[in-house]
């Protein structure tokens, strides 16, 4: 795969020898007017780049948080248009990468070339569509790489040797580790094989390798970065927003 220009952004952090930290927030969650903010706070903070959620009715990877917040979102009328637009109006005034994570349906609905075309407006380096498979994924391949938008591809414990050997070889941007057998939400513990999983795909990727999924504090974050190139925070992140809890997020984000 060609390099995007969020391939390059992330291996000048590598070149550093700084970890990776990426916070998930749900766009729309408090109203999309508060989107700016939110976004150049936890580029304030130390975040290399921000994964932004598309509120969606059947989000089928996510936990109760994100859930709830998606549900927040909507009632404010959120769609996935509104947000391109709010992010276009700020784009010059951000200086990290900006991640669009969606479900499938709501890029249909706008049409994948609007779609593809309104993030290259809005600035948008990469995003990430869960509920397309691998098999499936020219769908949007084609008009993302036109735009020069990563498209990040997930892997989970569960995927088979074949399947991760294929999905490392087609990655851009950064290969999404996934490190719960579920939904996202926060977790106490993590699987004993994970260390070793994501130790292997290190080996694998030529890019950089991010966990994600049940990450909420310093020290599950830190041992999970030590392992590959960094971490993705979404519920915790989602939660601190919500109850105003800037601290926490800030003391979070620096511990990486
Ligand atoms: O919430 P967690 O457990 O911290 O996991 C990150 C996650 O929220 C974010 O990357 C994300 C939110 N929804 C998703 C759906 C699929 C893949 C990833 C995501």
């Amino acid at each position: 795969m060609g390099k995007t220009k969020l391939d390059n952004y992330l291996s000048a952090i590598q070149a550093n020898h700084k970890k990776i930290f990426v916070p998930y927030i749900m766009a729309g969650d408090g109203g999309l007017e508060k989107l700016k903010e939110q976004i150049l706070f936890l580029e304030a903070c130390g975040a290399a780049a921000i994964e932004v959620g598309i509120p969606f009715s059947d989000p089928v990877a996510d936990g109760p948080t994100i859930q709830n917040a998606a549900k927040r979102a909507l009632e404010q009328q959120t769609t996935l248009q509104a947000v391109l637009a709010a992010l276009a109006t700020f784009k010059s005034q951000r200086t990290i990468p900006i991640i669009i994570m969606t479900y499938m349906n709501p890029v249909f609905v706008y049409g994948v070339e609007h779609f593809a075309n309104a993030c290259a407006e809005a600035d948008v380096d990469g995003v990430i569509i869960p509920d397309v498979p691998l098999e499936e994924d020219d769908l949007v391949t084609g008009v993302l790489k036109k735009n020069d938008i990563a498209l990040i591809r997930l892997v989970s414990l569960t995927s088979t040797k074949e399947r991760i050997e294929t999905i490392t070889q087609r990655a851009e941007g950064f290969l999404y580790a996934v490190t719960v057998k579920g939904t996202t939400g926060a977790r106490s513990s993590f699987d004993q094989a994970v260390k070793e999983y994501l130790q292997q795909l290190k080996q694998q990727s030529n890019i950089p390798v991010l966990a994600g999924f049940g990450v909420s504090t310093s020290e599950q974050a830190k041992e999970l970065a030590s392992y590959c190139d960094g971490v993705i925070v979404g519920s915790k992140i989602v939660e601190w927003l919500h109850e105003e809890k800037r601290e926490a997020i800030q003391l979070l984000i620096s511990s990486v």
